[in-house]
């Protein structure tokens, strides 16, 4: 067999020389102008870019993989970074060839104000794959109809009427509590509150339920499919391909791969398309629902004033996104301001003394519009809000034209639109590639990279943490939403955001914090697990990860 060999590799020699030569140059002309590519795009973030003279690490400016790579190969949390960072090169620090991100806590207002109509950025609000939904559709406008539509669910009346629904999923809540207590056990309560914001949004939004709060030791599915979610997510923000094949991953493919984390998120994702087709299909199930649900603002045509309807994948999307937006925030919310109160216990005790005399009996649990007047209970959660651990830069695309941001005018980029004149042409570089003709190369230049727009943001943690704004910021003391700086401490609080994007979910997140937590400190008595020691200390993603032991409490029922 093996005499035969050299015969036919003589007969193949001329057909695959050729080939092989061929490929092997069109292989290295690739690589050749890849890495040309590569060298240019970062001798010209570094020294060309319209953001060249703003400080920060040289690899940052050079390429927006830097960032990626401190976040998934050096495992740093981004919180972590941008303290580090801003130590290092101040106020101002370039974080991406084309992000900025400011330490100066006025920045936030100047950011995120109701005057700025600033797109969101692409980049970061598309690795979701919701991007026909009220918290990332990029453009205002979009955003402006959604919230219209959505608004009045939202609102505080409407939030009011379905007070009864959170006192049923508060129950449960409760109930498992007290059976984990029953059985000498503390309770991981930080999964709790998280499948207590999931559950209530959940039907609130859907009128649909996973009973999250019934799984044994709250490891629900839904919840932790979604912790195995959001670093892929996170991910994704630096690569538009990987986050295209991240969301078109087939479900079938999802069904054979043998992970619970897919699996769980392919069942939610069923059950939410179910219900959409069955009310597309036939709009008369929507009266089927026990209480408005988002399809039935969605599809009204009277909110939607004329325009046309959402479409599926908006309704998909719109699905999606709320329950990412309402659950893990205020589970991490009431986490925090357990941590804070079971850690000083002057608080504790003032603030179970106050929901004693306001709540003597037990049995007649009370109404919202009660707990909402209670002035220690507001202080406990506003400062606990206060030290919401992180929160990413909400990135924001600075218009045509500029802006002037901490004292520093932030050129707006060059944006496409400067070549046909449609815009104004105010930074000399928007000037001058307007100017320039078709056939210079500095056109072509310009072009290639003005896709590129310039993206700000700050965390609010930069406001909340600054002296400049709170007196000892890094201590929870409740006290100082009480006394005469109550009112610029709730001017700087920004925990919800600020401006146009803000938190559409508020009112209820509120409704939920009030109606967790006077649950909490009034039927129980609770007392930390010192067994499991914790820590706030979060790996930023989206949304702000504890690591380590999570918060257990042992919580006690009263007895009266
Ligand atoms: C304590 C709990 C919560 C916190 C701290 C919080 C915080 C925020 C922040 C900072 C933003 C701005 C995000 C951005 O600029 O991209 C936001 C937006 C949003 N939140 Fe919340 N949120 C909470 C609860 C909720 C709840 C319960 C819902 C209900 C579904 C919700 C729905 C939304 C939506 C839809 C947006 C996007 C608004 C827009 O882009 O126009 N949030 N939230």
């Amino acid at each position: 067999m093996f005499s035969i060999l050299p015969g036919a590799m003589s007969q193949l020699a001329p057909l695959l020389k050729p080939v092989s030569v061929q490929h092997w140059h069109v292989l290295t002309a690739v690589i050749a102008i890849g890495l040309a590519w590569a060298f240019f795009t970062a001798f010209y973030n570094i020294y060309l870019h319209p953001l060249a003279h703003f400080p920060g690490p040289r690899l940052a400016a050079a390429s927006k993989f830097w960032l990626a790579y401190q976040e998934f190969v050096r495992g740093i949390s981004l919180s972590d970074l941008r303290d580090e960072l801003h130590a290092q090169y101040g106020d101002i620090v370039r974080l991406q060839p084309n992000l900025l991100h400011f330490a100066n806590p006025h920045a936030y207002n100047e950011i995120y104000n109701v005057k700025n109509k600033w797109d969101k950025d692409t980049a970061v609000y598309r690795a979701f794959g919701m991007d026909e939904s009220s918290a990332c559709f990029v453009k205002y406008k979009d955003a402006k109809f959604r919230r219209d539509v959505l608004s009045p669910m939202f609102s505080r009346s409407s939030i009011l009427k379905m007070q009864d629904l959170i006192q049923e999923r508060v129950n449960i809540f409760s109930g498992a509590l007290a059976a984990k207590y029953a059985a000498g056990k503390s309770s991981n309560i930080y999964l709790g509150f998280r499948c207590f914001a999931t559950d209530v949004l959940m039907h609130f939004c859907y009128d649909k339920s996973l009973e999250a709060t019934r799984a044994p030791d709250f490891e629900a599915e839904i919840v932790l499919a979604l912790d195995g979610m959001i670093p892929v997510l996170s991910l994704c923000k630096y690569s538009s391909v990987l986050a295209f094949l991240v969301h078109r991953f087939p479900a079938w493919l999802a069904k054979n791969a043998g992970s619970p984390v897919l699996a769980a998120l392919f069942r939610l994702r069923k059950l939410l398309t179910a219900q959409i087709d069955a009310i597309l299909r036939n709009p008369s199930e929507l009266e089927l629902a026990a209480h408005p649900t988002i399809y039935h603002a969605l599809l009204s045509p009277e909110a939607n004033k004329g325009r046309p309807l959402p479409s599926r994948k908006s309704l998909m999307d719109e699905a999606g996104i709320l329950l990412g937006a309402g659950a893990d925030t205020t589970g991490v919310a009431l986490t925090t301001i357990t941590h804070h109160v079971l850690h000083n216990p002057a608080t504790l005790e003032r603030l179970k003394a106050e929901l004693r005399a306001a709540w003597p009996v037990l049995e007649d649990v009370p109404r919202y519009e009660m707990l909402e007047k209670l002035p220690y209970l507001t202080a406990v959660i506003k400062e606990g809000l206060r030290m919401f651990p992180s929160a990413i830069a909400h990135p924001r695309v600075v218009p045509q034209g500029g802006a002037v941001i901490s004292g520093s005018f932030i050129p707006s980029g060059v944006s496409r639109e400067c070549f046909s004149f449609r815009h104004d042409v105010t930074t000399p570089r928007a000037a001058a590639a307007a100017a320039a003709s078709p056939s210079s190369p500095f056109f072509w230049l310009v072009y290639i990279y003005s896709i590129v727009q310039t993206v700000v943001g700050q965390s609010f943690v930069f406001v909340h943490r600054s002296p400049i704004m709170y007196e000892r910021p890094e201590e929870f003391l409740p006290e100082r939403w009480l006394g005469p700086e109550a009112k610029a401490c709730e001017a700087a609080l920004s925990v919800f955001s600020k401006g146009p994007r803000s938190c559409l979910g508020v009112n209820l997140a509120y409704i939920e914090m009030y109606t967790a937590l006077a649950h909490l400190f009034r039927m129980f008595d609770p007392k930390l697990d010192e067994s499991r020691p914790t820590s706030l200390k979060i790996k930023e993603h989206f949304v702000p990860v504890f690591v380590g032991e999570p918060l257990h409490v042992y919580c006690r029922p009263v007895v009266e």
